[in-house]
């Protein structure tokens, strides 16, 4: 990609001097021309020498590449992105593979770990229990006017890490890092957000240096009272605004996305996203095996976990089938999903969630992982549990006993709640699985000398690209069709060539382009249904121009002083 050089028209800005260097929206550093040392007012405050983007970036590389602990990289580059937004954008543009692990999934997890003993300058916005009744005019005091796209959690099940409280904020920063660099959304559009609801993670209350409010986590009418508030007044500065939920626990999770899927423009990540890029996996899965899509309705799919992501999957799964023309009955019946206590059976309905009791068995309630896959030999298994380690050798074995390729997805995260690595499970189907993780894993060679290149099935390839279309085209809500359709997108992105070396995702350096691609099914999608407030069915023929045109371009753009007239 690099940096092309293009006409660029200045960017008045309403401060001069110092102010401009400690801006980190502005900030060129010591790649500041002259001339604009001299407009701007700070001639003699940077050393004399000028550097351009390429030298400047490729000092960063050079620190970043000369550290061997993830953390001590992640902190590298987030501070990058406290002083310099456009230099640390064009760095995970240009590097994504390489820095996605870094200030994403997995190492987003220890620095969420460590956000207390690591916090340096504050990035995002707070609401807790006492800014009850000021969240409307709190939200003027966010610096920007025009936020296209927040990211909240409330911290509550941060990756497979459980609750970590407001330190959950790491979370938040790191999608909206790729919302950017992967999605084109230009970083004064977007805002990362806790709903700072308490902890029960008694450690975090403990401990002394924990950031967030030290004390049991609301629950009920009180919880949901403030999530409420928070949206009505993000809403009513910015009313297009999406809002993307991101690591709640699973209650919640699904409870407040049916309570405002259908009001406002929103959508679960871990439900929603993480289904959408499994059902592409899968779909990238059957292509690898000589199969049509068609068939996803005649699989037998084993969801370990029946959380909000185990779920998400399921009904994500089942709507493509149904788009393939199975009945929702049929449909159902292709789905085992298991959770500590095993099978979900009809026996335990009075206990499960509504959209769990959907997906519960008349027979075998409580059966093993091991029983489910003797008894009924799936050909794929799914993992959502956050239990590092959980498909053991037994269970893989067993898997491609009964089925010649079975597809196997340990998606939970960081890497140590992967449950198993992708080197297990080449070696205990002897090669024949095909396989994604939700965390990167390095490629695998055999004994035999046969190498294998896991891929990531991580919601990373669709949620920028959903962000960017529906906030393009002003779509009201985020419909399951336009899920779908992502899905689609990302799936075609996969070439003959990938899928025959064992990927079922395209490579992260292809990320961009796989946004758009995202972008522009979700685009044609909201049109040809009447959901795209600002677009029009003349808008479609070129959307891949509009699309590339509107994504933002990390490069530095001449600054000018605005100028007030006095009169
Ligand atoms: O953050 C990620 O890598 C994927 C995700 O949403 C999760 O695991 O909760
Ligand atoms: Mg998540």
């Amino acid at each position: 990609m690099g940096c092309t050089r293009k006409f660029l028209a200045p960017i008045s800005v309403n401060s001069r001097g110092s102010e401009i260097l400690n801006n980190p929206l502005f900030n060129k550093s010591t790649a500041f021309k002259g001339g604009e040392r001299d407009r701007l007012r700070f001639r003699g405050l940077l050393p004399p020498r000028r550097l351009n983007m390429k030298v400047q970036k490729q000092r960063i590389l050079e620190e970043i590449r000369a550290e061997d602990s993830m953390i001590r990289k992640n902190m590298i580059l987030e501070e990058v992105h406290d002083r310099n937004e456009t230099l640390y954008h064009r760095i995970l543009v240009d590097h994504i593979e390489e820095m996605a692990p870094i200030i994403y999934t997995p190492t987003v997890g220890q620095a969420c770990k460590e956000f207390g003993m690591r916090f340096r300058r504050p990035r995002g916005m707070y609401f807790c229990e006492e800014d009850r009744g000021h969240m409307a005019a709190m939200v003027y005091n966010w610096p920007q006017k025009d936020v296209h796209v927040i990211v909240v959690t409330d911290g509550s099940r941060i990756l497979g890490l459980g609750d970590l409280g407001a330190n959950g904020m790491g979370i938040p920063i790191g999608k909206l890092s790729l919302y950017c660099a992967a999605g084109g959304i230009a970083p004064h559009r977007v805002m990362p957000v806790v709903l700072d609801v308490g902890t029960n993670n008694e450690e975090l209350i403990k401990d002394p240096f924990y950031l967030g409010m030290q004390r049991p986590r609301l629950q009920g009418t009180k919880y949901y009272h403030l999530v409420d508030e928070f949206i009505q007044a993000v809403r009513h500065r910015w009313p297009n605004v999406l809002i993307q939920f991101e690591d709640f626990s699973s209650d919640k999770a699904q409870k407040l996305l049916n309570k405002y899927r259908d009001e406002i423009l929103c959508f679960n990540d871990d439900i929603q996203g993480t289904g959408a890029t499994t059902l592409a996996g899968v779909l990238g899965g059957l292509r690898a095996k000589g199969e049509q899509p068609t068939s996803l309705g005649e699989q037998r799919i084993l969801i370990a976990g029946a959380g909000s992501a185990g779920i998400g999957v399921a009904q994500v799964l089942m709507q493509a089938m149904m788009e393939h023309g199975r009945t929702e009955e049929e449909a159902k019946k292709c789905f085992y999903i298991a959770d500590e206590k095993g099978l979900l059976g009809t026996d335990r309905i009075h206990e499960l969630s509504p959209e769990q009791a959907m997906f519960a068995r008349d027979e075998d309630g409580g059966l093993s992982l091991n029983e489910i896959v003797n008894k009924y030999k799936p050909t794929m298994i799914l993992g959502m549990t956050a239990v590092g380690g959980l498909f053991t050798e037994q269970l893989i074995r067993n898997m491609a006993k009964h089925c010649e390729r079975p597809i196997i997805f340990p998606l939970s995260n960081p890497t140590t709640k992967a449950e198993c690595s992708a080197e297990q499970a080449f070696e205990w189907t002897d090669g024949k699985c095909i396989f994604a993780s939700g965390s990167p894993f390095e490629p695998v060679e055999m004994n035999d000398g046969r190498k294998f290149y896991p891929t990531q099935c991580n919601n990373m390839f669709v949620f920028p690209g959903i962000g960017l279309g529906v906030t393009l085209c002003g779509a009201r809500t985020v419909s399951d069709r336009m899920l779908y359709v992502a899905a689609e997108a990302l799936a075609n992105y996969v070439t003959e060539d990938e899928l025959a070396e064992g990927k079922v995702f395209p490579s992260i350096n292809t990320i961009r382009d796989v946004s758009k691609k995202v972008a522009i099914a979700v685009i044609e999608e909201a049109i040809s249904t009447g959901q795209a407030s600002k677009l029009t069915e003349k808008d479609i023929s070129d959307l891949d121009d509009f699309v590339s045109r509107k994504m933002y371009d990390p490069i530095y753009v001449p600054l000018i002083e605005k100028r007030t007239i006095e009169i």
